[in-house]
Protein backbone atom coordinates (compact mmCIF):
# COMPACT_ATOMS: atom_id res chain seq x y z
CA UNK A 1 0.00 0.00 0.00
CA UNK A 2 1.46 3.12 -1.07
CA UNK A 3 1.81 6.33 1.50
CA UNK A 4 -0.92 8.19 -0.08
CA UNK A 5 -3.31 5.08 0.63
CA UNK A 6 -1.94 4.24 4.23
CA UNK A 7 -2.59 8.27 4.93
CA UNK A 8 -6.26 8.06 3.58
CA UNK A 9 -6.71 4.73 5.58
CA UNK A 10 -5.71 6.59 9.02
CA UNK A 11 -8.23 9.44 7.94
CA UNK A 12 -10.98 7.54 7.64
CA UNK A 13 -9.98 5.76 10.87
CA UNK A 14 -9.94 8.45 13.03
CA UNK A 15 -13.01 10.35 11.68
CA UNK A 16 -15.02 6.30 12.65
CA UNK A 17 -13.55 7.45 15.93
CA UNK A 18 -14.45 10.99 15.68
CA UNK A 19 -18.18 9.52 15.30
CA UNK A 20 -18.00 7.71 18.51
CA UNK A 21 -17.28 10.65 20.00
CA UNK A 22 -20.16 12.54 18.97
CA UNK A 23 -22.62 9.37 19.75
CA UNK A 24 -21.05 9.47 23.39
CA UNK A 25 -21.32 12.64 23.97
CA UNK A 26 -25.14 12.53 23.00
CA UNK A 27 -25.43 9.53 24.35
CA UNK A 28 -23.88 10.69 27.70
CA UNK A 29 -26.21 13.85 27.80
CA UNK A 30 -29.53 11.76 27.24
CA UNK A 31 -28.70 9.27 30.03
CA UNK A 32 -29.40 11.70 32.77
CA UNK A 33 -32.89 11.32 31.08
CA UNK A 34 -33.60 7.91 31.77
CA UNK A 35 -36.68 7.09 32.78
CA UNK A 36 -37.53 10.73 34.14
CA UNK A 37 -40.50 10.31 31.99
CA UNK A 38 -39.78 13.69 29.80
CA UNK A 39 -39.18 12.28 26.06
CA UNK A 40 -38.22 16.08 25.11
CA UNK A 41 -36.10 17.27 27.71
CA UNK A 42 -34.37 14.10 27.10
CA UNK A 43 -34.13 14.89 23.25
CA UNK A 44 -32.58 18.40 23.63
CA UNK A 45 -29.96 16.91 25.87
CA UNK A 46 -28.51 14.69 23.55
CA UNK A 47 -29.42 16.96 20.45
CA UNK A 48 -27.37 19.77 22.10
CA UNK A 49 -24.33 17.31 23.29
CA UNK A 50 -24.38 16.25 19.69
CA UNK A 51 -24.05 19.38 18.04
CA UNK A 52 -21.37 20.49 20.37
CA UNK A 53 -19.23 17.10 19.67
CA UNK A 54 -19.74 18.20 16.07
CA UNK A 55 -17.33 21.42 16.45
CA UNK A 56 -14.29 19.93 16.55
CA UNK A 57 -14.79 17.10 13.81
CA UNK A 58 -12.86 17.46 11.04
CA UNK A 59 -15.23 17.89 7.87
CA UNK A 60 -17.12 20.65 6.31
CA UNK A 61 -20.36 18.57 7.29
CA UNK A 62 -23.95 19.50 5.79
CA UNK A 63 -27.00 17.86 7.71
CA UNK A 64 -29.49 15.89 5.87
CA UNK A 65 -31.08 13.76 7.71
CA UNK A 66 -31.22 15.86 11.05
CA UNK A 67 -34.14 17.25 13.74
CA UNK A 68 -36.23 19.08 11.08
CA UNK A 69 -36.04 22.59 9.84
CA UNK A 70 -34.13 25.38 10.31
CA UNK A 71 -37.14 27.41 11.51
CA UNK A 72 -38.25 25.00 13.81
CA UNK A 73 -35.35 23.07 15.14
CA UNK A 74 -32.47 25.46 16.17
CA UNK A 75 -29.85 23.17 16.30
CA UNK A 76 -28.81 20.13 13.74
CA UNK A 77 -31.07 21.49 11.43
CA UNK A 78 -31.53 19.90 7.87
CA UNK A 79 -29.00 21.94 5.80
CA UNK A 80 -27.08 22.98 9.16
CA UNK A 81 -23.48 23.19 8.42
CA UNK A 82 -21.52 20.96 10.88
CA UNK A 83 -17.67 20.44 11.57
CA UNK A 84 -14.42 21.97 12.42
CA UNK A 85 -14.26 23.48 8.88
CA UNK A 86 -18.07 24.65 8.98
CA UNK A 87 -17.72 28.15 9.06
CA UNK A 88 -13.58 28.57 7.49
CA UNK A 89 -14.45 26.01 4.28
CA UNK A 90 -11.88 23.18 3.48
CA UNK A 91 -11.76 19.32 5.15
CA UNK A 92 -13.79 16.50 3.58
CA UNK A 93 -17.30 17.54 2.44
CA UNK A 94 -19.48 15.47 4.24
CA UNK A 95 -22.92 14.66 4.02
CA UNK A 96 -24.41 14.33 7.67
CA UNK A 97 -27.17 11.94 9.21
CA UNK A 98 -28.21 11.92 13.08
CA UNK A 99 -30.81 11.02 15.28
CA UNK A 100 -29.03 12.35 18.71
CA UNK A 101 -31.73 10.27 20.42
CA UNK A 102 -33.32 7.26 18.78
CA UNK A 103 -36.23 5.80 20.96
CA UNK A 104 -36.82 9.63 22.96
CA UNK A 105 -40.08 7.24 24.66
CA UNK A 106 -37.40 4.42 25.10
CA UNK A 107 -35.54 6.54 27.36
CA UNK A 108 -38.44 8.45 29.16
CA UNK A 109 -39.54 4.98 30.05
CA UNK A 110 -36.26 3.62 30.42
CA UNK A 111 -37.08 1.06 27.88
CA UNK A 112 -34.56 -1.29 25.93
CA UNK A 113 -32.44 0.01 23.15
CA UNK A 114 -32.31 3.62 23.05
CA UNK A 115 -28.78 5.00 21.02
CA UNK A 116 -27.50 7.96 19.95
CA UNK A 117 -26.65 7.43 16.15
CA UNK A 118 -24.83 9.21 13.18
CA UNK A 119 -24.24 8.55 9.79
CA UNK A 120 -21.81 10.28 7.75
CA UNK A 121 -21.26 10.11 3.57
CA UNK A 122 -19.50 12.05 0.49
CA UNK A 123 -21.51 15.08 -0.46
CA UNK A 124 -24.43 13.70 -2.39
CA UNK A 125 -24.56 10.22 -0.64
CA UNK A 126 -27.83 10.18 1.17
CA UNK A 127 -31.74 10.19 0.21
CA UNK A 128 -32.90 13.46 1.77
CA UNK A 129 -35.84 11.88 3.01
CA UNK A 130 -38.43 14.08 4.59
CA UNK A 131 -40.21 13.76 8.01
CA UNK A 132 -42.36 10.68 6.77
CA UNK A 133 -43.37 6.84 6.88
CA UNK A 134 -41.15 4.96 5.43
CA UNK A 135 -42.31 1.17 4.31
CA UNK A 136 -39.14 -0.72 4.65
CA UNK A 137 -37.67 -4.44 4.30
CA UNK A 138 -34.53 -5.42 5.11
CA UNK A 139 -32.24 -8.72 5.69
CA UNK A 140 -28.54 -9.23 6.74
CA UNK A 141 -25.90 -10.77 4.69
CA UNK A 142 -25.48 -14.36 2.61
CA UNK A 143 -28.71 -14.09 0.69
CA UNK A 144 -28.53 -14.04 -2.72
CA UNK A 145 -29.79 -10.96 -4.18
CA UNK A 146 -33.16 -9.93 -4.65
CA UNK A 147 -34.47 -12.58 -1.95
CA UNK A 148 -36.86 -9.90 -0.47
CA UNK A 149 -38.72 -7.64 -2.43
CA UNK A 150 -41.19 -4.52 -0.85
CA UNK A 151 -43.81 -5.75 -3.23
CA UNK A 152 -44.26 -9.42 -2.14
CA UNK A 153 -46.30 -10.61 0.60
CA UNK A 154 -44.52 -11.61 3.65
CA UNK A 155 -44.93 -15.55 3.03
CA UNK A 156 -43.17 -14.81 -0.03
CA UNK A 157 -40.72 -13.30 1.52
CA UNK A 158 -40.12 -15.50 3.75
CA UNK A 159 -40.58 -18.65 1.31
CA UNK A 160 -37.82 -17.47 -0.19
CA UNK A 161 -35.35 -16.66 2.68
CA UNK A 162 -35.94 -20.07 4.13
CA UNK A 163 -35.15 -21.88 1.20
CA UNK A 164 -32.01 -19.26 0.70
CA UNK A 165 -30.97 -20.71 4.17
CA UNK A 166 -31.89 -23.98 3.80
CA UNK A 167 -34.42 -24.12 7.25
CA UNK A 168 -38.31 -23.84 7.62
CA UNK A 169 -39.94 -20.64 8.39
CA UNK A 170 -40.64 -21.71 11.65
CA UNK A 171 -37.05 -21.10 12.23
CA UNK A 172 -37.03 -17.28 10.97
CA UNK A 173 -37.95 -14.57 12.77
CA UNK A 174 -39.19 -11.13 11.88
CA UNK A 175 -38.49 -7.74 13.99
CA UNK A 176 -41.48 -5.00 13.35
CA UNK A 177 -42.51 -2.33 15.38
CA UNK A 178 -45.69 -3.32 17.78
CA UNK A 179 -48.20 -0.90 15.83
CA UNK A 180 -52.03 -0.95 15.08
CA UNK A 181 -50.49 -0.38 11.31
CA UNK A 182 -49.03 -3.49 11.36
CA UNK A 183 -52.33 -5.94 12.25
CA UNK A 184 -52.02 -7.46 8.75
CA UNK A 185 -48.34 -8.10 8.42
CA UNK A 186 -48.34 -9.65 11.89
CA UNK A 187 -51.10 -11.87 11.06
CA UNK A 188 -49.61 -12.88 7.87
CA UNK A 189 -45.95 -13.04 8.90
CA UNK A 190 -47.77 -15.81 12.09
CA UNK A 191 -50.04 -17.44 9.09
CA UNK A 192 -46.88 -18.11 7.76
CA UNK A 193 -45.35 -20.02 10.68
CA UNK A 194 -42.88 -17.49 11.67
CA UNK A 195 -41.39 -15.88 14.72
CA UNK A 196 -41.95 -12.27 15.60
CA UNK A 197 -40.23 -9.55 17.43
CA UNK A 198 -42.74 -7.14 18.30
CA UNK A 199 -40.25 -3.91 19.28
CA UNK A 200 -41.74 -0.14 21.35
CA UNK A 201 -39.63 1.61 19.29
CA UNK A 202 -36.61 2.11 17.47
CA UNK A 203 -36.16 0.43 13.97
CA UNK A 204 -32.77 1.67 13.28
CA UNK A 205 -32.01 -1.35 15.70
CA UNK A 206 -34.58 -3.49 14.01
CA UNK A 207 -32.90 -3.08 10.44
CA UNK A 208 -29.21 -3.15 11.98
CA UNK A 209 -30.47 -6.62 14.20
CA UNK A 210 -30.94 -8.31 11.17
CA UNK A 211 -27.33 -8.07 10.02
CA UNK A 212 -26.09 -9.06 13.78
CA UNK A 213 -26.70 -13.14 14.34
CA UNK A 214 -26.55 -12.33 18.28
CA UNK A 215 -30.26 -10.63 18.20
CA UNK A 216 -31.71 -13.63 16.66
CA UNK A 217 -33.64 -11.35 13.47
CA UNK A 218 -33.43 -12.66 9.86
CA UNK A 219 -35.95 -9.96 8.49
CA UNK A 220 -37.40 -6.31 9.17
CA UNK A 221 -40.55 -5.12 8.27
CA UNK A 222 -42.94 -2.49 8.05
CA UNK A 223 -43.34 1.52 7.78
CA UNK A 224 -41.25 3.49 10.87
CA UNK A 225 -39.62 7.54 10.54
CA UNK A 226 -37.92 7.81 6.41
CA UNK A 227 -34.83 9.44 8.47
CA UNK A 228 -34.32 6.28 10.58
CA UNK A 229 -34.49 4.76 7.26
CA UNK A 230 -31.85 6.27 5.85
CA UNK A 231 -29.66 5.42 8.78
CA UNK A 232 -30.70 1.81 8.79
CA UNK A 233 -29.59 1.68 5.31
CA UNK A 234 -26.23 3.70 5.78
CA UNK A 235 -25.34 0.96 8.45
CA UNK A 236 -26.57 -1.94 6.68
CA UNK A 237 -24.53 -0.78 3.66
CA UNK A 238 -21.63 -1.30 6.23
CA UNK A 239 -22.08 -4.17 7.81
CA UNK A 240 -23.70 -6.23 4.90
CA UNK A 241 -27.73 -7.24 3.39
CA UNK A 242 -30.60 -5.94 1.68
CA UNK A 243 -32.84 -3.21 1.97
CA UNK A 244 -35.57 -1.62 0.17
CA UNK A 245 -37.84 1.52 1.42
CA UNK A 246 -40.65 3.41 0.42
CA UNK A 247 -42.00 6.33 1.71
CA UNK A 248 -45.79 6.84 2.44
CA UNK A 249 -47.73 9.97 2.43
CA UNK A 250 -50.37 11.17 4.16
CA UNK A 251 -51.79 14.51 2.08
CA UNK A 252 -50.61 15.97 -1.23
CA UNK A 253 -48.79 18.60 1.47
CA UNK A 254 -46.10 15.74 2.35
CA UNK A 255 -45.67 15.17 -1.23
CA UNK A 256 -44.93 19.04 -2.63
CA UNK A 257 -42.91 19.22 0.73
CA UNK A 258 -41.04 16.02 -0.96
CA UNK A 259 -40.41 17.54 -4.07
CA UNK A 260 -38.82 20.36 -2.81
CA UNK A 261 -36.51 18.17 -0.99
CA UNK A 262 -35.62 16.25 -4.71
CA UNK A 263 -38.01 13.58 -4.42
CA UNK A 264 -39.32 13.19 -8.10
CA UNK A 265 -41.11 10.24 -8.05
CA UNK A 266 -42.83 9.79 -4.67
CA UNK A 267 -43.90 6.39 -5.16
CA UNK A 268 -40.45 4.77 -6.03
CA UNK A 269 -38.88 1.58 -4.36
CA UNK A 270 -35.29 2.75 -2.78
CA UNK A 271 -32.78 -0.07 -2.73
CA UNK A 272 -30.17 0.15 0.16
CA UNK A 273 -28.03 1.93 -2.23
CA UNK A 274 -30.49 4.70 -3.64
CA UNK A 275 -30.97 5.75 0.45
CA UNK A 276 -26.71 5.51 1.46
CA UNK A 277 -24.40 5.58 -1.81
CA UNK A 278 -20.57 5.67 -1.84
CA UNK A 279 -18.77 5.61 0.86
CA UNK A 280 -20.19 5.50 4.54
CA UNK A 281 -19.52 5.20 8.02
CA UNK A 282 -22.29 4.38 10.50
CA UNK A 283 -21.76 5.14 14.59
CA UNK A 284 -24.38 4.31 17.70
CA UNK A 285 -24.16 4.51 21.09
CA UNK A 286 -26.48 2.65 23.71
CA UNK A 287 -28.14 4.78 25.80
CA UNK A 288 -30.42 2.13 27.57
CA UNK A 289 -28.96 -1.58 27.50
CA UNK A 290 -30.57 -3.74 24.31
CA UNK A 291 -29.65 -6.84 22.43
CA UNK A 292 -26.65 -4.76 20.05
CA UNK A 293 -25.52 -2.28 22.50
CA UNK A 294 -25.25 -1.96 26.35
CA UNK A 295 -26.51 1.17 27.74
CA UNK A 296 -25.02 3.87 29.95
CA UNK A 297 -23.26 2.63 32.97
CA UNK A 298 -22.66 5.15 35.68
CA UNK A 299 -19.61 4.85 37.63
CA UNK A 300 -18.06 6.42 40.67
CA UNK A 301 -17.00 9.99 39.26
CA UNK A 302 -18.18 8.92 35.43
CA UNK A 303 -19.78 6.65 33.26
CA UNK A 304 -18.92 3.46 30.75
CA UNK A 305 -20.36 3.89 26.88
CA UNK A 306 -21.12 0.99 24.45
CA UNK A 307 -20.63 1.76 20.73
CA UNK A 308 -20.72 0.31 17.26
CA UNK A 309 -18.50 1.59 14.47
CA UNK A 310 -18.52 0.49 11.04
CA UNK A 311 -17.40 1.81 7.59
CA UNK A 312 -18.28 0.43 4.00
CA UNK A 313 -14.99 0.96 2.45
CA UNK A 314 -13.22 -1.72 4.88
CA UNK A 315 -16.57 -3.61 6.08
CA UNK A 316 -14.73 -3.67 9.36
CA UNK A 317 -17.27 -3.33 12.54
CA UNK A 318 -15.80 -2.64 16.25
CA UNK A 319 -17.41 -2.29 19.72
CA UNK A 320 -15.95 0.68 21.81
CA UNK A 321 -16.60 0.65 25.16
CA UNK A 322 -15.46 4.39 26.12
CA UNK A 323 -14.92 4.61 29.84
CA UNK A 324 -15.40 8.73 30.61
CA UNK A 325 -14.20 10.35 33.89
CA UNK A 326 -16.10 13.20 35.04
CA UNK A 327 -13.80 14.81 36.91
CA UNK A 328 -11.57 15.26 34.07
CA UNK A 329 -14.10 16.07 31.10
CA UNK A 330 -17.23 17.19 33.20
CA UNK A 331 -20.21 16.35 30.56
O1 LIG B 1 -43.96 5.76 16.74
P1 LIG B 1 -44.23 5.76 15.27
O2 LIG B 1 -45.08 6.89 14.84
O3 LIG B 1 -44.73 4.44 14.81
O4 LIG B 1 -42.83 6.04 14.52
C1 LIG B 1 -41.85 5.07 14.40
C2 LIG B 1 -40.51 5.71 14.64
O5 LIG B 1 -40.40 6.08 16.01
C3 LIG B 1 -39.29 5.43 16.61
O6 LIG B 1 -39.70 4.18 17.13
C4 LIG B 1 -38.69 6.25 17.73
O7 LIG B 1 -38.56 7.58 17.33
P2 LIG B 1 -38.23 8.74 18.41
O8 LIG B 1 -36.86 8.50 18.89
O9 LIG B 1 -38.32 10.00 17.61
O10 LIG B 1 -39.20 8.65 19.52
C5 LIG B 1 -38.37 5.19 15.41
O11 LIG B 1 -37.39 4.22 15.63
C6 LIG B 1 -39.35 4.79 14.37
O12 LIG B 1 -38.83 4.91 13.06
Amino acid sequence: MSETENKARNVDRNLALELVRVTEAAALAASSWVGKGDKNAADGAAVEAMRRAFDSVAIHGTVVIGEGEMDEAPMLFIGEKVGLYAKTGGGMLADIAVDPLEGTTLTAKGGPNAMAVVALANRGGFLHAPDVYMDKIAVGPGYPPGVIDLDRSPAENLAAMAKAKGVSIGELTVCMLDRDRHRDVIRDCRAAGARLMLIPDGDVFGVVACAQPETGVDLYLGSGGAPEGVLAAAALRCIGGQMQGRLMFEDDAQIVRAKEMGIDDPGKKYDMEDMASGDVMFAATGVTTGPMLRGVRLIPGGAITHSIVMRSKSGTVRYVEGHHNFKVKPI
